[in-house]
């Protein structure tokens, strides 16, 4: 949560050509309202459950550059279908650094509460393992700038073949995906 897969995801599509989707923007389109009104209504659980749906529709369609919400990885449907379906790429953040970036953001019903800190160790140690297994490639976010993440993003991607070096999106399925990291 906070890591920067919305702000990345969107700057990378630019980048390569692609459309740009987020599953949370998806979400939030197909029920009318805000997560945070979502989680208020369905409870944690629900909310999952439409994710899922989310997540299941978006990873069938090609030439996309998808940004998931935090919790996606939670589930192995979820898990199995980004792996599966797409080039996965885990941007890695400590829990110190999430809590900074999203210090004063409220959209996040997960962090309202009186120790977001130890809340996102809590989801840290909880995840880390899942985005890892689920992931083609990690790039640790710790320093660099949203700019100097997407151009990192690119360049292990052009580097792995995903992307050609002219910009040009390779065909999905024309080559061989990367394995895991
Ligand atoms: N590399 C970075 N360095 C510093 N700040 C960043 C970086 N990447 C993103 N940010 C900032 O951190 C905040 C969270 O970024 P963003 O919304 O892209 O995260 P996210 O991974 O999509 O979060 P969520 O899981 O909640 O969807 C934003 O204010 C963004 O500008
Ligand atoms: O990490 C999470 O569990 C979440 C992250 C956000 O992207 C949203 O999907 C929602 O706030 C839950
Ligand atoms: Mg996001």
């Amino acid at each position: 949560m906070g890591a920067g897969k919305t702000t990345v995801g969107r700057a990378l599509a630019q980048r390569v050509g692609l459309r740009f989707l987020d599953s949370d923007h998806e979400i939030e389109r197909r029920e009318g309202c805000t997560i945070a009104t979502l989680f208020a209504r369905e409870g944690e659980q629900g909310f999952r459950e439409i994710e899922a749906r989310v997540i299941e529709d978006l990873t069938e369609r090609d030439g996309i550059v998808l940004a998931t919400g935090g919790g996606a990885v939670l589930r192995e449907s979820n898990r199995k279908a980004l792996h599966g379906r797409g080039v996965v790429v885990y941007l890695r953040a400590s829990p110190d650094e999430l809590a900074h970036r999203t210090r004063n953001d409220r959209s996040r019903p997960l962090l309202q509460t009186a120790d977001p800190r130890t809340r996102l160790r809590e989801l840290f140690r909880q995840r880390d393992p899942l985005y890892r297994e689920t992931a083609h490639f990690t790039i640790d976010t710790g320093r660099p700038s949203a700019a100097m993440l997407t151009h990192l993003v690119l360049t292990q991607l052009e580097l792995a073949g995903v992307v050609d070096p002219s910009r040009a999106p390779v065909q999905p399925g024309s080559r061989e995906r990367p394995g895991r990291d």
